[in-house]
């Protein structure tokens, strides 16, 4: 069988310039499943209100922490990619969600390399389950295949939020920054709105939103809580870390608007903390497989400052898998087991 492999990232505008950074921004929350408002009212909030306001806040964040080789998150993908090249015989390509490189593109590419193309694998690089993340990236894989009429057929890794390959490579990548003393590791993943929860998956399924150890009993809900699958990855890397309770939380991170969003929210509890005699902190942020605006602006850098100023004395942030050799391992054998395997479609 003749395959290729996309792996499949969020994206980035084109430069830190205003303008640039609201087309991305028009782009990005456009999309009916990130604001999931009836057209014409989400047309006048993002045009309208978000986007105008955001474009130049969020430029000067994304020129805090650009490289000169361009966005993190599109070199630490391009990176990923020529991480796996020498370890497998099948040609990669990269793709975003939003902006550049387009699916097409992607899927053209690897076309020109191999016109006999009989099947593609998508990787999205998102450990868990969310309508605007993994979702909307691997529906727009879909219709932009459906769109242009690839004859190749499209496979796709699904969500890898308990996988013991990845716990274990999680694990592995946070252990060397626990070596000297700490109060707490928080794992801070990225916020969606409550509504989400309820919007994804089997619908009348009850998730408790206040137990900080479950979500959800139901096993076919399992497959696209987003919280479920959030809490289950700390459970578990904490658990192959060897730490007691009172030594991991978990937060959310990056909120957006005035709908309510999962709690606890990162940015309270690193004010919090120090009150409550957490000192010494130590954040990783697994919803992100590339460390990005959000891992580095929001957390290492604005967050340090919110614990520090708040009473922390001190703040180490753990970089994301990146290009962790493990990771890498473990991502080839998602793939392969994608092929193997193929997943059901859980998106209704
Ligand atoms: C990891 C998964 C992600 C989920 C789930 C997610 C949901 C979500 N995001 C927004 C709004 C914004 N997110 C922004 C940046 C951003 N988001 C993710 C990932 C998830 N988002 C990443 C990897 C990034 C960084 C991109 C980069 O170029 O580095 C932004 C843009 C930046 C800013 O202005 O803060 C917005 C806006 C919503 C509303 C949402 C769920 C509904
Ligand atoms: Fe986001
Ligand atoms: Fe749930």
């Amino acid at each position: 069988m003749k395959r290729g492999i996309i792996l499949l990232n969020l994206g980035s505008p084109d430069s830190t310039s205003r303008k640039d950074v609201k087309v991305y921004l028009d782009e990005f929350l456009m999309d009916k499943r990130v604001i999931d408002k009836p057209y014409l009212l989400r047309l006048l909030l993002v045009r309208g209100i978000i986007t105008p306001i955001r474009a130049g806040r969020s430029a000067k964040a994304y020129q805090s922490i650009w490289w000169k080789e361009g966005s993190p998150l599109i070199v630490l993908t391009r990176r990923l990619k020529e991480a796996l090249e020498p370890k497998t015989t099948y040609p990669i390509e990269i793709a975003m969600r939003y902006g550049k490189p387009h699916p097409k593109t992607a899927y053209d590419n690897l076309l020109a390399t191999n016109p006999d193309l009989e099947e593609v694998i998508i990787v999205p690089l998102y450990p868990h389950y969310a309508m605007s993340s993994w979702e909307t990236a691997v529906e727009y894989m879909r219709t932009i295949h459906a769109k242009y009429r690839y004859s190749f057929k499209l496979k796709t890794v699904p969500p890898f939020y308990n996988h013991p390959a990845y716990i274990h490579a999680l694990a592995q990548s946070i252990q060397p920054y626990l070596s000297d003393e700490y109060d707490q590791l928080l794992f801070s993943y990225h916020g969606i709105p409550v509504s989400h929860i309820y919007k994804t998956g089997k619908q009348g399924v009850q998730h408790d939103l206040e137990d900080p150890e479950k979500c959800c009993d139901d096993p076919e809900s399992h497959l696209t809580c987003y919280r479920h699958h959030v809490l289950e990855t700390s459970k578990l890397t904490a658990q192959a870390l060897g730490l007691s309770r009172d030594k991991w939380a978990v937060a959310f991170q990056s909120r957006l608007g005035r709908d309510p969003w999962l709690l606890p929210s990162t940015q309270e509890r690193l004010e919090e903390l120090p009150k409550e005699g957490v000192k010494k902190l130590k954040i990783v942020c697994p919803s992100f497989i590339s460390d990005c605006l959000e891992t580095l602006e929001e957390i290492e850098q604005e967050g340090k400052e919110e614990f520090l100023e708040s009473g922390g004395e001190k703040y180490d942030y753990i970089p994301c898998l990146n290009t962790n050799e493990l990771w890498v391992t473990t991502l080839l054998q998602l793939i392969e087991e994608a092929i193997e395997r193929p997943f059901e479609n859980v998106i209704k």
